[in-house]
């Protein structure tokens, strides 16, 4: 099983001992220190395509739960913004904390979100699987969409009620037609960074793409997660020079 956890012995401060690269200079997440982010007038926007049959299956993986996407052919894809090409989609997952009070795992000067979504994504121009375009400086590309405690989320709400049948590690249930573009807020203002994997094997090679907007999740749902683990979010890293755009 997983060698590494989000607390005790093999938390994050540990994961060094087996994945140096936790050390590394393009480690994720971050603090985004918005007067230090720079203007690039070359970057574009972000062009979503989604395709529902995409949507295939949601999965407790231990630490979080996945939902997964069949990624065979170029369906639900994000192109534009910091990209060159098309990026296919993996999978989405959230993080949280114990409490509403912190739980993301970027940060917006200093400040600390209740949970972020992650929709993962894979540069299938240049590679032909998600494992092949893993550890690749150009493999990856993460979009990030915090999420702010408040009222109830009628979209999340299509997955905090099938959380309760996936309650063990390795446990599975079909989910499909689930259309991801209801979890995203009204503006696709973004911030980019190059940065990593964020937990084991913390792999550097993922764009980060950050929504500017959250979206809300309630207090009951958030807790729904917490039935899934306690928590599962690491600390902002060193940003060791790195130039965040928008
Ligand atoms: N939180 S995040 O968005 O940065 C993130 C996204 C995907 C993965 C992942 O696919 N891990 C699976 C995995 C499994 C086995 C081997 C791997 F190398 C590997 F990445 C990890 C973190
Ligand atoms: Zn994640």
């Amino acid at each position: 099983s997983l060698n590494w956890s989000y607390q005790g012995s093999n938390g994050p401060d540990q994961w060094h001992k087996l994945y140096p690269i936790a050390n590394g200079k393009q480690q994720s997440p971050i603090d985004i220190i918005t007067k230090k982010v720079k203007k690039d007038p070359s970057l574009g926007h972000l062009q979503l395509t989604w395709n529902l049959s995409t949507c295939k299956e949601i999965v407790n993986v231990g630490h979080s739960f996945h939902v997964i996407f069949e990624d065979k052919d170029n369906r639900s894809v994000v192109t534009g913004g910091p990209l060159t090409g098309n990026y296919r989609l993996n999978q989405f997952h959230f993080h949280w904390g114990q409490t509403d009070d912190y739980g993301s795992e970027h940060t917006v000067d200093g400040a600390k979100y209740a949970s972020e979504l992650h929709l993962v994504y894979w540069n299938s121009d240049k590679y032909s699987s998600f494992a092949e375009a893993l550890d690749k400086p150009d493999g990856l590309a993460a979009i990030a969409v915090f999420l702010t405690v408040g009222s109830h989320n009628e979209h999340l709400q299509e997955i905090v009620k099938v959380l309760d049948s996936i309650k063990t590690k390795g446990k599975k249930a079909p989910f499909t037609n689930f259309d991801p573009s209801t979890l995203l807020p009204g503006s696709l203002e973004y911030w980019t960074y190059h940065g990593s994997l964020t937990h084991p094997p913390l792999l550097e090679s993922v764009t980060w793409i950050i929504l500017k907007e959250p979206i809300t999740i309630s207090s009951e749902q958030l807790a729904q997660f917490r039935n899934i683990t306690l928590t599962n979010h690491r600390l902002p890293q060193p940003l060791k020079g790195r130039q965040v755009r928008t």
